[in-house]
């Protein structure tokens, strides 16, 4: 937060989200509030209709009079100093008008357009009336509009959008209009085991890659992505980290949530606090661990990152835009002061992007930094004593090699096993190799979730998740992914293996 004039004054970063009321909570205003509480940034509305929905659709809507949109617009800008303004539901080419004059009369430093048009449930939020003044006056003050397959082709003129390159293809036209930056969501493309949304900046086109999750609880996953993008945005990060950070946030949320009951209907809300519940709730037995974080785990290594001449941060930042789902540091060689230094960077990196991030083998070094966890070995701390000292809240994985080491280590309070090494490594010295049969007598025999280590890459990962015991849920890797030319293609490429093995292990 910046400082600003005064003593102990802080400007809290500042969305404003105009947008429509939403009775069950999941998606508009009410998700654009969470989503940017979740966030940390303070999220002021201005309600654009007020809706009567739930899990099974959109019973009614009254669209609020133009005049009192206006009055609501003036009310927060005229008095707050507002960094984004993030639009979602635009019932009338009034309130368009409406908007985009009072956008030119107050400064704002960015324009988020959600182009809602249609719910997740299909009902119809905004008249086709509204595209031209979207399309002619709206769009060109954008700095980023966040369209879905169904919106795009809207926006388009009813273009028929069915593949990825059709995403591009509509990426560029819609750039056409206007708007500095386009992220055409393909959440509906399908047959795509990955959820991918193609992010174009006028010269650049980024493919964004995501796990899809399998949940009935997606409604509002629009409004959070155009609402988180805004809240980065607000908190000073740049256009392609703003939508990389989103994105995560996004899918982590869909993961927590993606058990929750709420409704009878087809579309449920999800938990935008998932991390504060988890961390509210450090007295229950419940943890701040998702066993599916284990999916892609990437272990850093100093001498690799030596080797390619980058540091800890980037090596980190690239995997996670890779795709990894939880990071452990491993730095065999760092004093302890450089440790917690490096160590504190990269909770910074991986806190807002909802990735878990363990430290290898030393507790002091995860209680002083606030990492979520540590791994420990054979030789390490044993499990119990390092959940004592660090309490119920923080994640404890514990190398095993056997039933009999996975047994005490749930007894000592861990939270999963970490088994190997699957296939020999150079990377470990004189690690002893158990095999895949190794992996799969410690997953068939172990209470906690479990992750393969050891000499996995996109060659033979898929071998390794075959096992398809209901505890393996992952693999864990260092020179897959770090003693490589470009950590993030690696890591995409390991998580395309990855997931195609799930799905293929599920039909
Ligand atoms: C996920 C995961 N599994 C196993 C290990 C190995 O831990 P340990 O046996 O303590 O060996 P070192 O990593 O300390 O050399 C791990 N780090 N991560
Ligand atoms: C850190 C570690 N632990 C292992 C175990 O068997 O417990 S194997 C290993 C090294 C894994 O590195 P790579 O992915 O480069 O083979
Ligand atoms: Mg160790």
């Amino acid at each position: 937060m910046e400082q600003v004039e005064g003593a102990g004054k802080r400007k809290a970063p500042h969305v404003l989200t105009v947008a429509g009321s939403d009775s069950g909570a999941g998606a508009g205003i009410q998700a654009d509030l969470k989503a940017c509480g979740a966030l940390g940034v303070y999220c002021s509305s201005v309600i654009t209709a007020v809706t009567a929905q739930n899990t099974l659709g959109v019973q009614g809507v009254h669209p609020v009079p133009v005049d009192f949109v206006e009055d609501q617009l003036r009310s927060v800008l005229s008095d707050m100093e507002v960094d984004v303004v993030k639009t979602g539901m635009l019932p009338s080419v009034d309130i368009i008008k409406a908007l985009c004059d009072k956008i030119k009369e107050f400064h704002v430093k960015a324009l988020v357009v959600d182009p809602v048009m249609v719910s997740t449930s299909g009902d119809v939020l905004a008249a086709p009336a509204i595209l031209d003044v979207l399309r002619e006056e709206l769009l060109p003050m954008a700095d980023i509009v966040t369209p879905n397959l169904i919106e795009a082709s809207a926006l388009l003129g009813g273009q028929s959008l069915e593949t990825v390159a059709d995403m591009y293809t509509a990426a560029r036209s819609i750039h056409k209009l206007g708007p500095r930056n386009v992220i055409v969501k393909g959440g509906h493309l399908s047959d795509s085991s990955d959820a991918v949304d193609v992010f174009f900046d006028g010269e650049q086109f980024l493919e964004l890659h995501g796990q899809r999750v399998k949940t009935r609880n997606t409604h509002g996953t629009g409004c959070t992505l155009a609402s988180s993008i805004a809240a980065e945005l607000a908190k000073g990060s740049s256009m392609p980290q703003a939508v990389k950070a989103a994105k995560n946030f996004v899918e982590n949320a869909l993961r927590y949530s993606k058990d929750i009951a709420i409704g009878a209907g087809p579309q449920g809300p999800f938990d935008h606090f998932f991390k504060l519940n988890d961390h509210m709730d450090n007295t229950s037995e419940k943890r701040r661990f998702d066993p599916n974080d284990l999916f892609l785990y990437a272990v850093t290594d100093s001498r690799m990152n030596k080797k390619w001449g980058r540091s800890i941060t980037e090596a980190v930042k690239s995997v996670i835009e890779g795709g990894a789902t939880m990071v452990q540091l491993r730095e065999k060689e760092a004093e302890t002061r450089e440790f917690v230094e490096a160590a504190r960077a990269c909770v910074e990196i991986c806190r807002p992007r909802g990735v878990p991030l363990l430290i290898n083998d030393r507790v002091d070094v995860a209680l002083a930094c606030g990492a979520d966890g540590v791994h420990v070995g054979q030789s390490d701390m044993p499990a119990h004593l390092a959940r004592s000292l660090l309490g119920p809240a923080k994640i404890i994985g514990v190398s095993c090699k056997t039933p009999a080491q996975a047994a005490a280590a749930f007894a000592g309070g861990a939270d999963y096993v970490g088994c190997g090494g699957v296939f020999p490594t150079n990377t470990k010295a004189n690690n002893v190799t158990v095999g895949l049969d190794g992996l799969r007598t410690v997953c068939m025999a172990s209470e906690l979730p479990v992750v393969a280590i050891g000499g996995i890459g996109a060659g033979n990962a898929s071998s390794v998740m075959e096992i398809a015991t209901p505890t393996l849920k992952g693999v864990a890797v260092v020179s897959a992914v770090f003693d490589q030319e470009s950590i993030v293609a690696e890591t995409r490429k390991l998580k395309a293996v990855l997931t195609s093995a799930v799905v293929n292990s599920a039909v």
